[in-house]
């Protein structure tokens, strides 16, 4: 029998009885493992040899952890800076324990999380307690990044393990390992007699000038050899999607809108019949700027907002009766919803006034000051729709979210009636996370309201909504964090292997 070198000398040094790695035979034979590889996996294919394939996990600390493991874990570093600075006895102010800790980047935010996470102290109103009872000593993360170090992982509890995986301080490598006995068939051909027949793996000039090309017999590609995985920069996952959504929501008629992001609140509420006393118009929500009153707003039209507000629209309208000043409604403040986009683009001052039918919309950023948790940003991602027609409905509403989100493959979108001052009626979106089975609300709808349509001149129905780019992202990837695709806590390995959808 006429076989490839690789594969002679594999067959001529495996066994019967003693399965043999393909690291073993590459020693034996002095071939690279990956030409014994591919040449077990053609033996195999002809029944001379038995192939089987063994996953091994070994945990290695990754940069951050080697480094944690000489400075300390950023949490230690602050308790004992909070310990020196008297947080035992009494709350200290966060930054001077921040600053004695000699903490930077995004270590702060990473020793604050865990911190609070492990019990090792309070923080509260920007002050920070340690917690007489914490043994930072004994701190079993610190233990597993030693063992691991040493290489001596076994027996390490596997919640913690997880928790430095998450963190990003230990890397699990898998490592096929592949075993190869030879079968009856492959010891019948030994005893018979093999040898060599040379193939070629390269076509070169030289062949195909001399000709000899023609009666040379090719290596066959082997497809299924291992390569390292190759990890470059890529597009995020979520500019992705956010493009990806554009493209759907531009197949589906709509125009693209854009406009500032930090804007009047002229703008983002008070076109928006949002009262002046709203809370939301409070400082506590919003980021407010310190830059200069936006004046220029359309002066007639900012009058028939006022008019709306105080006295409502129509001859049965009724208005807030609250105060309302022009100064506050040309106050500058980072954008909350792109509905002030919606404003601009319905009241004319974009594009000039607009015809019937219409269809616009933005996938743009927001801000809002809100608590940073599994599934709130302080900044994300707002896809904006607008559509102005005659006699639209409510089936209009919900018929364009089922068309749009079949798209991203969800199907199961569920409605609950809602308040906003702007819309009437309006509605929350929820889907189904896929992995919890949790509903989750993925955005906010509604038929615009006479009295802000009337101000803006425009004299049929608009319907709106302001739907979660990142909330769709979860319902369509599985991840139950917001965190797990932003800042310092993200997931690296789902940020580099998942797959865009649509
Ligand atoms: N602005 C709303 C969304 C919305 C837009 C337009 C109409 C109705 C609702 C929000 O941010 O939640």
């Amino acid at each position: 029998m006429q076989l490839p070198d690789a594969a002679v000398a594999l067959l001529e040094s495996a066994s019967a009885t003693d399965a043999k790695s393909i690291e073993q035979l590459a020693t034996a034979t002095d071939e690279k493992p990956e030409t014994l590889t591919g040449a077990a996996f053609d033996l195999e294919a002809d029944s001379l040899v038995a192939l089987e394939e063994r996953v091994e996990v070994s945990l290695e600390l990754t940069d951050e952890g080697k480094r944690y493991r000489e400075d300390g874990l950023p949490e230690v570093r602050l308790y004992r800076a909070a310990a020196d600075a008297g947080a035992a006895d009494d709350s200290v102010p966060m930054g001077q324990v921040i600053a004695a800790s000699e903490l930077e980047g995004p270590e702060v935010d990473i020793a604050l999380t865990n911190f609070a996470r492990k019990g090792l102290g309070f923080i509260d109103s920007g002050e920070l307690s340690v917690n007489a009872d914490a043994d930072p000593d004994s701190d079993a993360e610190r233990a597993a990044l030693d063992a691991i170090a040493d290489g001596d992982a076994d027996g390490l509890d596997d919640d913690t393990v997880d928790r430095l995986v998450e963190r990003g301080l230990v890397e699990q490598r898998e490592q096929t390992h592949r075993f190869v006995t030879l079968t009856d068939d492959g010891v019948t051909a030994l005893m018979e007699g093999v040898e060599t027949a040379a193939t070629v793996g390269q076509l070169t000039p030289e062949l195909l000038t001399s000709g000899e090309w023609e009666d040379v017999e090719f290596a066959e590609y082997n497809v299924e050899a291992d390569a390292e995985p190759v990890t470059g920069g890529k597009t995020h996952i979520l500019r992705q999607t956010a493009e990806s959504v554009k493209d759907t929501l531009v197949g589906m008629g709509f125009q693209e809108m854009q406009g500032p992001h930090a804007d009047a609140d002229f703008w983002i509420n008070d076109a928006l019949f949002m009262p002046q006393d709203h809370p939301a118009r409070t400082h506590w929500d919003r980021f407010t700027l310190d830059t200069d009153l936006m004046t220029d707003l359309p002066d007639d039209l900012v009058g028939r907002v006022e008019d709306a507000h105080r006295n409502g629209v129509g001859p049965d309208g009724e208005g807030y009766h609250s105060p309302w000043s022009r100064e506050f409604a040309e106050e500058v403040a980072l954008r909350g919803h792109t509905t002030s986009l919606s404003m601009r683009y319905l009241s004319g001052e974009e594009i000039g006034d607009l015809e019937p039918p219409q269809r616009f919309f933005s996938v743009e950023k927001v801000y809002r000051n809100d608590t940073l948790d599994a599934t709130h940003l302080l900044e994300f991602f707002q896809i904006e729709g607008w559509v102005m027609a005659e006699d639209l409905s409510v089936r209009d509403l919900m018929g364009t979210f089922e068309e749009f989100y079949a798209q991203f493959g969800i199907t199961d979108i569920e409605f609950k009636p809602h308040y906003n001052p702007y819309t009437e009626p309006s509605f929350e979106l929820f889907g189904t996370h896929p992995t919890t089975g949790e509903i989750v609300e993925i955005g906010n709808s509604g038929i615009f309201r006479e009295e802000v349509l009337s101000p803006l001149g425009v004299e049929c129905d608009v319907m709106a909504w302001g739907l979660a780019l990142e909330r769709l992202l979860m319902l369509m990837y599985g991840f139950e964090d917001i965190r797990d695709v932003h800042g310092t806590l993200c997931d690296l390995d789902l940020l580099r292997n998942v797959e865009v959808l649509a």
